[in-house]
């Protein structure tokens, strides 16, 4: 008698890392142009996490963003990018997609200088090989390899498709094993609850103090469709102390309301349908050891 013996769950958080141009976006479209797959409906909102989540059963692959900002200087610049690259630091490992046209540009130079201090195996992912002959992929291949250790070295045409397949195999091999981070048939809201997460994250951000966001974690607990076409969001919001949890009330609820005023607005923009948001503030210590999917849906930031 035989019995089917199931594979281990296996879970990778991937950061994809590279300048703009360098074929990110096509590569993430590509990679999700097989089985179940989300991608996030609005990719030029850099904020959000999760570029998408792709299943290569028993390996579930989250794709997650990195905003293209070097030098922000404004507070919430500042906390996107450090949460960006705790992302990166929170990751299982990074893809660093070079335009290999392009080689070895300045924007490229400076993402090197940032992922020398990022512990993390990099994988190398050389694009848009289809544009330029084979014999100079190799100088390019050996400026970067001076400059970083690479775990991996890939060369694809993200647009044509070529090794994507390729890529996506030795990524779900490497994969550790672990639990999926989302439910298979769940993946379709994911783009729109990180959404909703982020946006009232960052009115959080606008509208407290240095202390609360820091220790303030969004998350979307549920979206519900309605048959007149908008949707109810549900946000929880979470916060260490219960003089934080004040903090974001308000006095007789002012802020949290404005809060969720500016969100909803926000949303309603960036998804063009109506949406009805409500907020919930929980004090929860200790949240951030308790729940595991928390690396891949938070944003934190450094500080
Ligand atoms: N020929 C060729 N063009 C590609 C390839 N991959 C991406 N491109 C093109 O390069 C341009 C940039 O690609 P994107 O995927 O938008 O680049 P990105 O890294 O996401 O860019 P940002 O969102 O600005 O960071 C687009 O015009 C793509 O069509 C490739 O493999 N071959």
């Amino acid at each position: 008698m035989s019995e089917e013996v199931q594979a281990p769950q296996r879970c990778a958080i991937i950061a994809v890392i590279g300048a703009p141009n360098a074929g990110k976006s096509t590569l993430v479209n590509a990679a999700s142009g097989t089985k179940v797959s989300i991608v996030s409906p609005k990719p030029q909102t850099t904020r959000f996490r999760i570029r998408a989540v792709i299943m290569r059963p028993p390996a579930q692959l989250v794709l997650t963003d990195t905003p293209g900002i070097f030098n922000p200087r404004r507070r919430l610049d500042r906390a996107m990018v450090a949460a960006a690259w705790g992302g990166a630091t929170d990751s299982d490992m990074a893809l660093l997609v070079v335009d290999a046209r392009a080689g070895m540009t300045e924007a490229l130079q400076a993402i090197i200088a940032k992922l020398k201090k990022v512990k993390l195996p990099i994988w190398l992912v050389l694009n848009k090989i289809d544009l330029i002959p084979r014999d100079r992929l190799l100088p390019l291949t050996a400026a970067l390899t001076a400059e970083l250790t690479f775990a991996e070295t890939f060369m694809i045409s993200a647009e044509k498709r070529d090794g994507v397949d390729k890529l996506l195999q030795a990524l779900a091999d490497a994969a550790p094993e672990g639990p999926w981070l989302f439910p298979e048939d769940d993946l379709s809201d994911v783009p729109n609850r990180m959404l909703a997460a982020e946006v009232v994250r960052e009115q959080i951000l606008r509208m407290t103090h240095e202390e609360v966001p820091h220790h303030a974690h969004v998350e979307t607990e549920s979206w519900t469709e309605r048959p007149d076409g908008s949707a109810r969001v549900d946000c929880t919001i979470y916060v260490n102390r219960a003089s934080q949890k004040a903090i974001v009330i308000g006095d007789g609820g002012s802020r949290i309301k404005e809060i969720g005023r500016r969100a909803r607005q926000e949303l309603v923009g960036l998804l063009e349908r109506p949406i009805h948001l409500f907020l919930n503030v929980k004090e929860k210590s200790g949240w951030d050891e308790s729940r595991m999917h928390i690396r891949a849906l938070g944003l934190e930031d450094e500080g």
